[in-house]
């Protein structure tokens, strides 16, 4: 299987454009419940996905400090706000899981928090599920249509591992993608997590292993 150091296709920013709701509007009542599973897991996404497989990386597209855009700010992260924006992509067993767009409010980089700001390839779940001051707010989910910037993303990185095994080039994902974004309080300070699941999750998988019963095999 290629390295995903090799020839990385994706440029920074991908950005990221979501018509974000609760879980609770009718259009995610169709959704499989493997999918919901996963999207609805409040718990950290790097440990379950280190669960699943041997070998888990972290491949940063980049990260930039930026002023927050009318598309992305709400209650918790204001208009024109310095934000550090770090996007990256979660790899299980060299297989792309989740792109990440994480804004990083430069007022919240303070303190122990300052950590967050030269993560480098290591995990931000890593930092943020181990403080104790940690609060998860309210999952909004999202639908990422085939001509997205996500979706094109998907169809590049699964170009580039088409081109260096010889499989046949791939198209556009059939299926829509799916993602999930909240925001995180560390010691009262907001950072906000965008994640998609691409193509070949495990979140799209028919047999998808509950969390549950996943720690249970373990
Ligand atoms: C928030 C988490 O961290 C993961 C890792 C990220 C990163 O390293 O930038 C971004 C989002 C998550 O997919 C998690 O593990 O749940």
């Amino acid at each position: 299987m290629p390295q995903i150091t090799e020839n990385f296709p994706i440029t920074f920013p991908v950005t990221l454009s979501g018509q974000w709701q609760s879980p609770s509007a009718e259009r995610f009542s169709e959704l499989s419940v493997p999918l919901k599973d996963w999207l609805l897991d409040e718990g950290s996404l790097t440990a379950r996905l280190k669960n699943r497989g041997k070998d888990f990386k972290v491949k940063v597209i980049g990260e930039q400090e930026q002023l927050c855009s009318a598309a992305e700010a709400g209650d918790f992260i204001k208009v024109g706000e310095p934000v550090l924006v770090r996007e990256v992509i979660l790899y299980c067993d060299n297989v792309p899981q989740v792109f990440a767009r994480s804004l990083l409010p430069l007022a919240s980089l303070t303190g122990k928090e300052q950590v967050l700001a030269n993560l480098g390839e290591q995990p931000l779940g890593q930092v943020l599920f181990n403080n104790p001051t940690l609060q998860r707010l309210g999952l909004e989910l999202s639908a990422f249509a085939s001509d997205s910037s996500v979706a094109i993303l998907a169809v590049k990185l699964a170009t580039t591992l088409s081109n260096s095994s010889s499989d046949k080039v791939p198209l556009m994902p059939e299926q829509e993608l799916w993602g999930r974004r909240s925001i995180f309080m560390l010691a009262d300070k907001p950072f906000m997590v965008a994640e998609v699941f691409l193509p070949e999750a495990f979140a799209y998988q028919k047999t998808a292993v509950p969390k549950a019963l996943n720690q249970e095999s373990l």
